[in-house]
């Protein structure tokens, strides 16, 4: 038999009809579902007159519109009104359609959706899963084909379990050696998304492998994983090994039993075959890797804490001199600025990208090492755990009163600052220390400027008032 990548294998096993076009019918295994995108496609379902396929697929949770603190208040504490509708019509639509889990806003295991699949076992390497929301490729980090939806496929995955799909080509990004002290996944994916650009993954589902990869925990993988799309690539995934395995077992959702000896037989083949064909295959060094801080309005205008902010004089391409002379305008920065020079006003810890235990864990760590409170210019310093049991942990652990004795928020799980959503948000011209994923126009708030960085670097930041590098912190 032809050897094939882990994507290769992943569609194989999926694929219940091709048209002669490439078009595939797909079966879908899990089905993630938030607030945001599913209100269009039940209603749709509705005025069809059709049910779920299969009930047992959908696992839903509210994350979007939540708010993170006034929890007292209830729905009350929803001040928008559409966001409130929305999740007021999750909960009814769930209610009428079912489900496998539903963590409704309040519940202790409502989170981020990406943070609460994998938690609760409903990720499983094998799998296919689609969610409405551009950031499924987090599961990836499971061996499972993972990728965003829009709202139409929704309601056809719902109605048919299925979803139409064409196959993306097979790339490979290999991040081989060592890591310096204090960097973390998130250094690696920026610094990834740094050479191969917004556009570079596009048209590819991209597998991550390597030994700097592998040595990664689950959450480490999830971070990277999760910005694959801001690679271009709907898709990223990481081949099963132990960690997975070991990460699933136990969990809600995981199979029990034979079925759990028979899932881990099948599971141990969930990697590329030696000598599997990559369309293109990228190659980086982990050591080379140094703490990333993005600068501009794109995930790949980012550089190393050592760098200066680019000089569009320098730029010879009138095309990027303009996006370069746009984004500083943007952000409020002179060119040839030390990146560690720069000071902010706020700090986001959270996200489906950095919100996970050890995201919590690591941030804390660096403000028990500085010691004392944040900076006097740090207007706000928030900790959003993605989950309601990250958040429960995290206080077993007393992480929050680390956060907490140094000045930051301890709120409420949901997606937060990361998007403006809800209330937490920046106003015009406040410059943010973010974990999140993408620093576009107006992400965290209108006239906002967000700054990509890692939990460590995030919190090194609040301590310092400016960006420092976590390399002489940790
Ligand atoms: C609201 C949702 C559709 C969106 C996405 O698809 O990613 C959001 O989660 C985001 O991160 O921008
Ligand atoms: S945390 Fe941010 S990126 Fe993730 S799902 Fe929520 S809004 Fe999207």
């Amino acid at each position: 038999m032809t050897a094939r990548t882990l994507y290769d294998k992943l569609w194989d096993e999926h694929v219940v009809h091709t048209e002669e076009d490439g078009t595939a019918v797909l079966y879908i295994d899990r089905h993630l579902v938030h607030e945001v995108t599913s209100p269009q496609a039940f209603e749709g379902l509705r005025e069809a007159g059709r049910t779920l396929w299969r009930t047992s697929s959908v696992v839903a949770t509210a994350d979007h519109n939540t708010p993170t603190d006034g929890w007292e208040l209830g729905l009350d504490g929803i001040r928008d009104p559409i966001s409130k509708e929305q999740v007021v019509t999750l909960d009814a639509n769930i209610k009428a359609f079912g489900s496998a889990a539903y963590f409704p806003f309040m519940s202790q295991r409502q989170g981020i959706v990406h943070v609460v699949g994998p938690e609760n076992g409903a990720t499983l390497p094998g799998m296919t899963v689609v969610c409405g929301d551009s950031h499924t490729s987090t599961h990836g980090a499971f061996g499972a084909l993972a990728h965003g939806i829009g709202t139409s496929e929704v309601e056809h995955v719902l109605a048919t379990q299925t979803l139409l799909a064409k196959k993306a080509k097979n790339m490979l990004v290999r991040v081989d050696g060592e890591l310096a002290r204090g960097l973390t996944a998130k250094d690696i994916v920026l610094a990834i998304i740094g050479r191969i650009g917004t556009a570079g993954g596009t048209g590819y589902t991209i597998e991550f492998g390597g030994s700097a990869i592998r040595a990664l925990s689950m959450e480490g993988r999830m971070t990277v994983c999760n910005m694959a799309i801001e690679a271009g690539a709907r898709a990223g995934l990481v081949a099963v090994d132990d960690k997975t395995i070991d990460y699933v077992q136990g969990r809600p959702f995981a199979p029990q039993g034979v079925e759990w000896d028979l899932a881990v037989a099948h599971w141990r083949t969930l990697h590329s075959d030696a000598g599997a064909h990559f369309d293109k295959v990228v190659e980086l060094d982990a050591a080379q890797i140094k703490p990333q801080v993005t600068w501009g309005t794109s995930p790949e205008m980012v550089l190393a804490i050592d760098e200066r902010v680019p000089d569009p004089d320098k730029e010879k391409d009138s095309v990027k001199r303009a996006a370069i002379e746009r984004a500083l305008t943007y952000m409020g920065l002179e060119p040839n600025k030390a990146i560690d020079d720069i000071r902010v006003d706020k700090v986001f810890i959270g996200s489906c990208t950095n919100s996970r235990i050890e995201d919590m864990r690591e941030a804390a760590a660096v403000v028990q090492r500085v010691g004392g409170r944040i900076a006097a210019n740090i207007r706000q310093a928030l900790v959003v755990p993605g989950s309601g049991l990250v958040k429960a942990q995290a206080e077993a652990e007393g992480l929050d009163k680390v956060f907490i004795a140094a000045g930051f928020e301890w709120r409420q799980p949901g997606c937060s600052m990361c998007l403006a959503m809800n209330a937490d948000r920046l106003e015009p011209g406040e410059r943010c220390a973010s974990t999140s994923n993408r620093n576009f126009e107006g992400r965290q708030g209108n006239g906002g400027r967000t700054h990509l960085v890692s939990p460590a670097m995030a919190a090194a930041a609040a301590m310092a008032g400016h960006f420092v590098d976590i390399r002489r912190i940790a």
